[in-house]
């Protein structure tokens, strides 16, 4: 297996802040990596570290197969990135900006960057400034800048930041081709979770600076919790019948009754029964999966509100 991108126990300390902490994980070539976090888990320090941008405080990171330090010129011509704001001169125009990047990477034609122009539907706003551009497009151009000389490998912080839900997808379906059809790495950060989930091969959930969970998509589908949702004329007698049936139970704001204990997300049938013996027959009985966003803020720790 060849891993385009190592890092090993790496750590980011700002004075007392702890931006990441001990982090190891490993990006195979061709695959997308997805690092998923809320604001602050350190996503960004560690893709500055990636990019010798910043210096580790402890740990080491390997790209390309090339040791990362201060100051070295290699891996980065076969590397594209895009990190925080995406265009570096607002007072030149795309074309301009797209041409300065042409010239750090000598092997690029001049026809490469009126392709890009067109692949990332730049078209219109060519000739504008960058600085005058909404932050979709100004995202867009970040994403062109990144692809325009072919890297290996695709380093981007929250590259779907500022996107129309249309926009979001054109970036999905883009590298997604670039990673299937053209071998190129993508290691991604992102905080929202379904985005990534249909895209990303594997997920690394941070949180704090701590990588909490490694998954793929499937196993992100397994790990999610089912739970039967019931509704009666009389929730608070529906909780105690099941309680008293060593049933754990919680409770939605609208008062519904929530059981995601095996008995009741397998055999929602007997609850039923149960339910009608009772005197509480159900007005409402569906077991649901917990949604992306609620799996994630479990996984972290904090309820879903
Ligand atoms: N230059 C800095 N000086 C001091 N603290 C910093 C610096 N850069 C980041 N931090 C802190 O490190 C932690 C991680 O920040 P980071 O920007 O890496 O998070 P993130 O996951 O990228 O979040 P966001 O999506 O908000 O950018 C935060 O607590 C942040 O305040």
């Amino acid at each position: 297996m060849n891993w385009n991108i190592e890092t090993h126990h790496l750590g980011k300390n700002f004075g007392k802040v702890i931006a990441v902490n001990d982090l190891s994980l490993k990006v195979a070539e061709g695959e997308i990596y997805a690092f998923l976090g809320l604001n602050g888990a350190g996503k960004t320090t560690t893709i500055r570290m990636l990019l010798a941008m910043i210096k580790p405080t402890n740990g080491s990171a390997s790209v390309l197969e090339t040791e990362i330090r201060m100051g070295c010129r290699r891996p980065w011509s076969d590397v594209g990135y895009s990190v925080e704001i995406p265009y570096a001169y607002p007072e030149l125009t795309v074309q301009e900006n797209l041409e300065i990047a042409r010239r750090l990477h000598p092997h690029t034609s001049k026809a490469q960057v009126k392709r890009t122009i067109e692949k990332f539907g730049l078209e219109e706003y060519a000739q504008r400034r960058a600085g005058t551009l909404s932050q979709g497009n100004a995202q867009r151009l970040g994403l062109a800048k990144a692809m325009l000389h072919n890297p290996k490998l695709l380093i981007l912080d929250e590259p779907a930041n500022g996107l129309d839900p249309a926009g979001i997808v054109e970036v999905r379906e883009l590298l997604l081709d670039m990673a299937h059809n053209h071998g190129v790495t993508v290691l991604m950060s992102s905080h929202i979770l379904a985005e990534v989930s249909r895209m990303a091969d594997r997920i690394g959930i941070i949180h704090k600076g701590n990588l909490l969970q490694e998954l793929n998509a499937a196993a992100l589908e397994a790990n999610r919790q089912k739970r039967l949702i019931i509704r009666t004329h009389d929730n608070e007698k529906a909780a105690v019948l099941l309680e008293s049936s060593g049933l754990w139970t919680d409770r939605l704001p609208d008062s519904s009754v929530v059981c995601a204990h095996p008995e009741c997300v397998n055999r929602p049938d007997q609850i039923a029964e149960k339910l009608v013996q009772a005197g509480l027959p159900p007005l409402h009985l569906a077991v649901e999966e917990e949604n992306l966003e609620e799996y994630f803020l479990r996984l972290v720790g904090m309820k879903a509100q």
